[in-house]
């Protein structure tokens, strides 16, 4: 038994990336990048247990990619993220890495494993090959190391060193800090972290597939009395409102759909439940905002929506360019690339009593082109 737990931290923010999307979601053809560098960790070795460390608005999304790992949410900074991992981890052992870092090479798993008895933490490093300065002064560049993950722990030190108000960047300073023993290896140039995004060009990664993927929405809401109505954002001048928790845009929440569907991440019950009172009469603007966010830090760009209003009453036809340009700016694309269709129920059923109004959208994602930024 190899008694290693592997957590792979993929929880991070990418706010130094630079693209509309984050790094951990770039596509590798088809699959994400944190998806593509976990396996490859996995298959180095036969691991206990593989933990992915995931940013709490991607938790469930995530999952719907495989079975084989174990999901834990992160925390506001990648020390509070392996303390949650840990949580999770009853082997003797754990090696931590950086989604970030995505093509370690399988000599420098082999080589941890190799010294796992050997100290506290094993800690891969590159030496420095150029001048150093700090500040004014040269120092000695043979006392300068850049730090590398994977870093191999034992997780009770781990944990004990980890306990702490400080914050530390990686694992060895941490244990190096309660004075434990660290064993630096020989790290690898192809370990680069992924920070800045023009750093890809330098990594050989495949890029994203040109696939397109479409959804479906549906939604539907009953007339009621003393409320605005909102249609696309826009405050339409009728006698009603939409009965709902929300503020009812039901042609808002008919495309969150259809953008949720298109990118397999369930429907808006799972990201606004109808039962929390944070969402009781919000402004589905700011839900549609939220969804167009994920969309895009998931890996996503939008192409196009369509969309069909099923109203007895009110007219649609006059607020229709109002409507798009609202929708175009809560989803930062073109206008053009909107399309608002309406019709009436010719007077049938609850529609065409003028009870309410359905509204069926399509929208259609295709992969954020990374290598075209
Ligand atoms: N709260 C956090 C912060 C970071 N990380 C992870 O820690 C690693 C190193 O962080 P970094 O490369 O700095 O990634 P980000 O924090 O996403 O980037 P930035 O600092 O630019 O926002 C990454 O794999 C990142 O996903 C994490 O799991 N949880
Ligand atoms: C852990 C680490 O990769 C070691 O070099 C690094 O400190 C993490 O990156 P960050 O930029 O400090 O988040």
């Amino acid at each position: 038994m190899l008694d290693v737990t592997l957590i792979v931290l993929c929880a991070g923010n990418s706010s130094r990336f630079e693209h509309k999307t984050k790094k951990q979601w770039i596509r590798i053809e088809n699959i994400p990048l944190w998806l593509s560098v976990t396996k490859r960790l996995a298959s180095f070795s036969q691991f206990d247990k593989i933990i992915v460390a995931s940013h709490e608005d991607e938790l469930n999304y995530m999952k719907n990619f495989t079975d084989d790992f174990t999901f834990v949410k992160g925390g506001q900074t990648r020390q509070k993220s392996i303390l949650n991992c840990l949580e999770f981890v009853t082997t003797k052992y754990v090696m931590i890495s950086d989604v970030a870092r995505a093509c370690i090479p399988q000599s420098v798993i082999k080589n941890l494993l190799d010294e796992k008895e050997n100290a506290d933490c094993i800690v891969p490093v590159l030496n420095v090959t150029d001048t150093v300065i700090y500040e004014t002064t040269t120092i000695n560049r043979d006392e300068v190391k850049l730090i590398q993950t994977p870093q191999l722990s034992l997780t009770k030190t781990l944990k004990n060193a980890l306990n702490t108000q400080i914050e530390f960047t990686d694992e060895s300073s941490a244990i190096k800090a309660i004075n434990g023993t660290i064993k630096y290896i020989q790290g690898s140039i192809e370990s680069k972290k992924l920070t800045l995004g023009n750093e890809l060009d330098e990594l050989p990664l495949k890029s994203p597939s040109n696939n397109f993927f479409t959804g479906t929405g549906f939604d539907i809401h009953a007339f009621e009395d003393n409320k605005e109505m909102f249609l696309g954002g826009v405050k339409l001048p009728y006698e009603y409102g939409f009965k709902a928790h929300s503020d009812g845009d039901v042609l808002i929440h008919s495309i969150i759909d259809a953008l949720l569907g298109a990118c397999g991440a369930g429907d808006i019950g799972e990201f606004f439940p109808d039962t929390d009172e944070k969402y009781k009469g919000i402004d589905s603007k700011l839900l549609l905002e939220h969804i167009v966010r994920f969309i895009y830090n998931v890996g996503y760009e939008i192409v196009n929506i369509d969309t069909t209003i099923i109203a007895q009453k009110p007219k649609i036809n006059p607020f229709k360019h109002e409507i798009k340009s609202s929708l175009a700016a809560l989803m930062n694309i073109e206008k053009q690339f909107i399309n608002v269709k309406a019709t009436t129920a010719e007077k049938m059923g609850f529609i065409g009593r003028a009870e309410g109004v359905a509204v069926q959208s399509i929208a259609t994602l295709k992969y954020y082109n990374w290598k075209q930024k």
